[in-house]
C-alpha cells in the first residue's frame, strides 16, 4: 500500500478516537462540533424526504422494527392513498407497509413538527437535493439537531457537488459535518423481502455514524461504520456510471468475460478517480464500493443497468428515460464524473466512453471498438498527487488540520 494512504488511515483513526478520549486532534473542530440530540433507545420519531422505491423501502424497514416512522411525498395522491391502504400506488406496488408509517405533505412540514423528531433521512435524488435542504433549513434548529442521514447516490449536475458539499452550501458547515451517509449493495425490492442485506454507514462525525448504525442494525440489515464520508458517497455514485456501462455491453450481446472485465476495470478507475479526489482508495473496496459495483453492474433490477442494456439494444436515451418510471442516477451523474476526471487529469476510460454515448452520440459499437483497441496499461496506478477536491471541501468544512493531512500526503 502506499505511504501516504498509511499516514490516512493510522490519521483517521486517531481522529476516530480524538472526539471520545482524547484532545489529540484538532480542538477547535471538537470544540464547535454539532452533534444530533441523544437518540432513544427506542422507538426514534423518524421523517423521511422522499416516497420513492428508496424512501419506502427504508420506511418500511424502520416501521418493522417498531420506530415511528413519517414518510414524506410531494404528491397528494401517494400521501391519500399510503393513509388509507398503507400501500404506495406508484412504487413497490405489492408491498404492504407496516401501519405505524404515516404519509406527510406535500408541504414541506412545520418546523415544530421536524424539532419533535429524532432522524431526518434523506432519499431524494441529488439534483433536488440543494432546493429541498435550502427550503428545510430555517426549520432546523442546531441546539436540537435531529440525526441527519443521506442516502443519495450521484453528483450534482453543473456544480459537479457531493451531498456533503450541498449540505454544506445549504446548511452550513456544522450541519454538514454531523451528516450521514449510508451506502451499499442493497435494492429497495430485497430490504423489503427482508433479504440479508449490508451497508456502509459513515460520518466526519464517527459518533453520529454509530447512531445512524444502531438505527438501521438488524439481522437482516447489517451496517458496518467508518469515517470516509467523501469515499462513500463517491463509490456509490460512481457505480452507477459503470453499471450502465455493464448493461450496455450485456444489451450489445457481450457475455460473462466482458461483464467482468468492465466490474474490474471499473472498480479501478473509481478508485483511481476517489484517491485523486482525496477519498481512501481501500473504502472502494467496501460495500458502498466493489460491494454495490458487483450489484448494480450484474442485475436487470438495477435502473442504472436497464439504461445501459436498454442504449446497447438500439433505445434512444430520450425514450429510455421517459419511460424508465423511476430515477437513474448514473445518467445525470455521468456529466459531472466527466467533468471531475477532465479536472483531476485522471485516465477514466469507461467513463469517458459512457458519457460519449449519453451525451455526444456516440454510437455503442464504436465506443466498444475503441475501449477494446487502447494500448495495453499497467492494470492499477493510483494518481501521483491526490487530494485536491477534499482538501477544499475540508477547509470549506473548517476542517483545517484533516485538510493539511492531505495537503502532507500528496507532497509526499
Ligand atoms: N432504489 C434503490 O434500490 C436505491 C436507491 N438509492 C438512491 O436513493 C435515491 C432515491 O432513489 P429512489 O427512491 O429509488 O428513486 P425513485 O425514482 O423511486 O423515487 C424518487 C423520489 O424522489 C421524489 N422527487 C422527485 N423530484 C423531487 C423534488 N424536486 N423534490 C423532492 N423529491 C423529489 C419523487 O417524488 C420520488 O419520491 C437515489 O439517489 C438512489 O440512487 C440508494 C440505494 C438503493
Ligand atoms: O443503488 C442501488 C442498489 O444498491 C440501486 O441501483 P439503481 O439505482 O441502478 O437501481
Amino acid at each position: 500500500m502506499p505511504f501516504p494512504y498509511i499516514i490516512s488511515t493510522s490519521y483517521r483513526l486517531a481522529l476516530r478516537l480524538a472526539p471520545r478520549h482524547s484532545p489529540l486532534i484538532s480542538r477547535s473542530f471538537i470544540h464547535t462540533m454539532v452533534v444530533s440530540k441523544k437518540q432513544p433507545d427506542e422507538n426514534s420519531k423518524v421523517l423521511i424526504f422522499g416516497a420513492g422505491n428508496f424512501g419506502s423501502c427504508l420506511a418500511s424497514h424502520l416501521g418493522d422494527i417498531q420506530h415511528e416512522v413519517f414518510m414524506w411525498a410531494r404528491e397528494e395522491p401517494i400521501i391519500k392513498h399510503f393513509n388509507m391502504h398503507h400501500r404506495n400506488p406508484v412504487y413497490l406496488k405489492d408491498h404492504h407497509f407496516p401501519q405505524n408509517i404515516t404519509a406527510v405533505g406535500p408541504e414541506m412540514p412545520s418546523k415544530e413538527f421536524i424539532n419533535k423528531m429524532d432522524v431526518l433521512l434523506f432519499a431524494i435524488p441529488t439534483q433536488f437535493l440543494r432546493d429541498n435542504l435550502r427550503t428545510l433549513r430555517p426549520q432546523l434548529d442546531t441546539n436540537h439537531l435531529p440525526l441527519l442521514i443521506f442516502v443519495n447516490k450521484g453528483i450534482e449536475i453543473g456544480t459537479h457537488a457531493l451531498t456533503l458539499e450541498i449540505i454544506a452550501d445549504t446548511c452550513g458547515a456544522e450541519i454538514a459535518k454531523a451528516a450521514t451517509f449510508i451506502s451499499g449493495p442493497s435494492f429497495a425490492k430485497e430490504i423489503v423481502e427482508r433479504q440479508p442485506t449490508s451497508v456502509s454507514v459513515a460520518s466526519l462525525t464517527e459518533s453520529e455514524a454509530d447512531k445512524a448504525a444502531a438505527l438501521f442494525h438488524q439481522p437482516h440489515f447489517r451496517c458496518y461504520t467508518g469515517s470516509d464520508p467523501i469515499g462513500i458517497e463517491l463509490s456509490g455514485a460512481l457505480k452507477n456510471v459503470y453499471a450502465i456501462a455493464s448493461g450496455m455491453s450485456d444489451g450489445l450481446g457481450f457475455e460473462n468475460n466482458t461483464r467482468a472485465m468492465i466490474i474490474t476495470r471499473g472498480l479501478a478507475e473509481m478508485t483511481c478517480i476517489g484517491a485523486a479526489y482525496g477519498a481512501s482508495p481501500l473504502t472502494f473496496l467496501g460495500l458502498a464500493g466493489v460491494g454495490d459495483l458487483f450489484l448494480t453492474c450484474s442485475s436487470s433490477n438495477s435502473r442504472n443497468y436497464t439504461v445501459g442494456y436498454r442504449l446497447g439494444k438500439g433505445e434512444s436515451l430520450d425514450v429510455i428515460m421517459k419511460t424508465l418510471g423511476s430515477v437513474a442516477e448514473g445518467v445525470s451523474t455521468s456529466k459531472g464524473v466527466k467533468n471531475m476526471i477532465d479536472e483531476l487529469g485522471v485516465n477514466a476510460p469507461i467513463a469517458s466512453a459512457v458519457y460519449d454515448v449519453l451525451y455526444s452520440g456516440k454510437d455503442t459499437q464504436a465506443a466498444v471498438r475503441e475501449l477494446m483497441q487502447l494500448p495495453p496499461s499497467r492494470e492499477l496506478e493510483l494518481p501521483p498527487t491526490a487530494g485536491g477536491p477534499a482538501r477544499q471541501l475540508l477547509r470549506k468544512l473548517g476542517l483545517e488540520t484533516q485538510a493539511e493531512d492531505l495537503s502532507v500526503q500528496a507532497s509526499l
